[in-house]
């Protein structure tokens, strides 16, 4: 088994690469970040507060995986509910097993989210932590946003992503940072084209 762990904060182009990485490999991709999207639209579908820890926890051990292509994950509420109920440890506990099983998975697994290199797979032998400028990454997803028909004002995506930074990388579990090991990608200059080539050498240097 071969895991690839990809790591960044939000709309960082790690899914981009991620998905891309898998392709070229015939790896299996997991998005970890939709898992803490669907407790925290089961939590606010419930009528409940993100910010609850039994709220979620409930939510956490009863989400069904092989539902995660709900469109309604990709929404800002869902972005927000998720990076709240992401900082609550049991929350984070409850959604390791099955992350753990996927990256067992054969040839191999691509994972990306927050804490993959640093916490669910500390030993995968190639680790990339994706970045850009908070306001590179917003101008991506606002232009994502747009194509997608949907009503965007830059400055509001600019301040939800600077939020969700702060949470993701102030709480005490599993904060958003590069493992030790990982190699840092900037983005913030590359087209995806490019920082597919670049992602591409740092993991086959880091397979050979
Ligand atoms: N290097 C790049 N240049 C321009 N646009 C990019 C680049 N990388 C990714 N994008 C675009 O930026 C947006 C965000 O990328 P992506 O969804 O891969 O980020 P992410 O880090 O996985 O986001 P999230 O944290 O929400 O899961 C997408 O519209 C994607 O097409
Ligand atoms: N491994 C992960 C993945 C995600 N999170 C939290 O979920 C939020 C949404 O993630 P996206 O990747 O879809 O943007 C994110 O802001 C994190 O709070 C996490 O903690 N760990």
């Amino acid at each position: 088994m071969t895991v690839i762990a990809v790591d960044g904060p939000a709309a960082s182009g790690k899914g981009t690469l991620a998905r891309k990485l898998a392709a070229h490999f015939g790896y299996d991709y997991l998005d970890t970040g939709k898992l803490y999207r669907a407790v925290g639209l089961a939590v606010l579908n419930a009528g409940q507060d993100p910010s609850d820890a039994d709220a979620a926890l409930a939510a956490a051990q009863s989400i069904d995986p092989a539902r995660l292509d709900d469109p309604a994950l990709s929404g800002d509420d869902a972005a927000a509910a998720a990076s709240k109920v992401a900082a609550i440890g049991p929350v984070r506990a409850a959604l390791k097993d099955f992350q753990l099983a996927f990256a067992g998975r054969e040839p191999g697994a691509v994972l990306d989210g927050r804490d993959i290199g640093t916490v669910i797979c500390p030993d995968a032998p190639a680790k990339l932590f994706v970045t850009a400028t908070v306001e590179v990454r917003a101008e991506r997803r606002h232009k994502e946003l747009l194509s997608r028909g949907e009503d965007s004002i830059y400055a509001r995506v600019l301040q939800e992503l600077k939020e969700r930074d702060e949470r993701d990388t102030s709480r005490a579990d599993a904060p958003l940072r590069p493992a030790d090991d990982a190699q840092v990608l900037d983005t913030s200059a590359m087209t995806i084209e490019e920082a597919f080539a670049e992602a591409l050498k740092i993991v086959e240097g880091r397979l050979a």
